[in-house]
């Protein structure tokens, strides 16, 4: 089922922020080592991602993984890399779209890092231990 987009934006867009996107993470000092334990096949995993987005943000039956399934799997994906990526991508999407698109696109990454973070972070908080909220 394609639904509505949740904002106007063109395959084209989606597909050259995520190339820029992920060669600046490539260069993250703290980001990068991460993702080169992981991806191997750059232009494979950016198509991915591209599917991704188009299926987050224009309602594509683009993708089907299971997002929450590869970062828990990953093991050295840790909570706190969520804000490092936010903060990029952040960059990236003010210094390449117009305002309206880059503050949409914003909130939906932070809403969806949010929900990642969590469930990240709930494979290393000891036992017992309350989740952090913020
Ligand atoms: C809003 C934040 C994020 C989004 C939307 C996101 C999205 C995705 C998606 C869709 C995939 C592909 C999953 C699949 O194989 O089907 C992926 C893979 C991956 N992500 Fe993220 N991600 C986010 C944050 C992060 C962070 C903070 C890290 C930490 C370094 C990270 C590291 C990775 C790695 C290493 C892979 C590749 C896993 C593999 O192919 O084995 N991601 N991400």
């Amino acid at each position: 089922m394609t639904l509505p987009p949740r904002f106007p934006i063109t395959e084209d867009q989606i597909d050259r922020i995520v190339a820029t996107f992920y060669a600046r993470i490539r260069r993250h000092d703290i980001l990068g080592p991460v993702f080169a334990n992981h991806v191997t096949d750059w232009p494979e995993h950016e198509a991915k991602i591209a599917r991704f987005w188009r299926k987050a943000i224009l309602g594509q039956p683009a993708y089907d993984g299971n997002p929450m399934q590869v970062h828990r799997a990953a093991g050295d994906v840790k909570p706190e890399h969520f804000a490092h990526w936010l903060a990029l991508f952040d960059d990236t999407l003010t210094k390449s779209l117009p305002e309206h698109q880059a503050a949409s696109w914003s909130a939906l990454a932070h809403r969806i890092g949010r929900g990642l973070r969590l469930g990240v972070e709930e494979d290393t908080r000891p036992t017992g231990a309350p989740p952090s909220l913020r």
